[in-house]
């Protein structure tokens, strides 16, 4: 039977899917990947080493053998340069969706295959299809709609979603912790991690002063080009966002949100939140970096997408570009898209595959 290695986070949701592996009958090892922040520790917090400790005792109480991979210099040059060539370049990229990619699928699988390993499970809240005659294996939605998480493997290729696992994905968050309480797992009251998977409990915007030094410029109205103050530098910004810009509006009706970012100008670009306000919606989009879960979609088709994390599927209409450049025209104008983000595409429930936005129209 098939040996699986699975990645163990020391959170409940990766500890649920190791029990019902076990349960189920599988061969299986527990792994906690050793990521670049925990050997950098710049930022004076290693909650990393209460997670290690978790994952084991779950290992433990499971009897299965566990180990700890140290990843972080892949980390580093996959991710972490990734990320800090995103920002200063001005545009908002997403570890998410690349760790998945390209750690806990691309070398983590790679460190599983090589040691006698045939797949890699997680806690991810997602499902899988199995291949039939007619199509590979597919990603389907979480049964929970609160925490699917199928956006964030929307960069997946088909060699990967081959040799995966989500053990977890038909349950609910309640039915889980129930579970994981059940079956008395160590770590059963443990508290949801924050997200972003290699920054822990470090906040985004500690982790960008560390790293990106900071370009103060200045704040125009989109509106008027009219200059409202200086900002520290546009890595701390997204468009879309209300908080922390600094400027005042002055009236109890109107709010300030980022609607773009002039890089030649080194300007953030601001107007009061409406549908017309500059830049903030969008009807159209190019993506590249295409990427496919499965089969290739049509070049030009009619699908769902979800424009980020969190929100619902929308229609909308692709046209090809180029191998790996789509257009995507959006049904209804989408808020506050931003450059470098990803873009994750849908059949119903069913993931398709992602791509970056490149260029953003109103
Ligand atoms: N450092 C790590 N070592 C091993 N596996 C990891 C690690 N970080 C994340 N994972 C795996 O990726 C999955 C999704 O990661 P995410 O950070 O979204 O955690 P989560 O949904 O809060 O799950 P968990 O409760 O297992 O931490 C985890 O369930 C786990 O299988």
């Amino acid at each position: 039977m098939s040996k699986i290695l699975v990645a163990m986070s020391g959170g409940v949701d990766s500890a649920v899917a190791a029990l019902l592996l076990k349960e189920q009958g599988y061969d299986i090892e527990g792994a906690y990947m050793k990521n670049w922040i925990n050997e950098d520790n710049i930022l004076g917090d290693c909650p990393w080493q209460q997670d290690i400790e978790d994952a084991a005792a779950v290992a433990d109480s499971l009897g299965i053998p566990f180990r700890v991979v140290n990843l972080m210099h892949e980390y580093r040059s996959r991710i972490v340069d990734y990320l800090l060539e995103g920002y200063q370049s001005g545009v908002t990229p997403n570890p998410d969706v690349m760790c998945n990619r390209e750690i806990k699928f691309g070398v983590f699988l790679d460190y599983a295959l090589e040691n006698g390993f045939s797949e890699v499970a997680t806690g991810h809240y997602a499902q899988l299809q199995e291949e039939t005659a007619d199509s590979p294996r597919a990603i389907i939605e979480g049964a929970d709609p609160n925490k699917d998480q199928t956006y964030f493997l929307a960069m997946m290729r088909p060699d990967q979603v081959a040799r995966a696992r989500f053990p977890v994905g038909h349950l609910l968050k309640p039915q889980l912790r129930e579970l994981a309480q059940k079956h008395n797992l160590p770590n059963a009251a443990k508290k949801d991690s924050q997200g972003i998977c290699f920054i822990g409990n470090i906040k985004m915007s500690d982790f960008l002063r560390e790293y990106v030094p900071d370009r103060p410029g200045p704040i125009i109205r989109a509106d008027d080009d009219k200059t409202l103050g200086e900002h520290r530098g546009l890595h701390y910004f997204t468009i879309g966002q209300r908080r922390g810009i600094g400027v005042p509006s002055n009236s109890d009706n109107n709010f300030y949100v980022v609607v773009g970012k002039d890089i030649q100008r080194n300007a953030l670009l601001v107007s009061f939140e409406a549908p017309s306000a500059p830049g903030l919606y969008s009807s159209r989009c190019e993506i590249s970096g295409l990427s496919y879960t499965g089969e290739p979609f049509p070049d030009d088709c009619k699908i769902e997408a979800k424009v980020r994390y969190r929100d619902p599927r929308v229609a909308i209409t692709c046209k090809r570009i180029s191998p790996e450049t789509i257009e995507v025209i959006f049904d209804e104008p989408q808020r506050a898209l931003a450059l470098g983000q990803i873009i994750a595409f849908y059949d119903g429930p069913k993931l398709l595959g992602g791509g970056i936005y490149t260029k953003i129209q109103s």
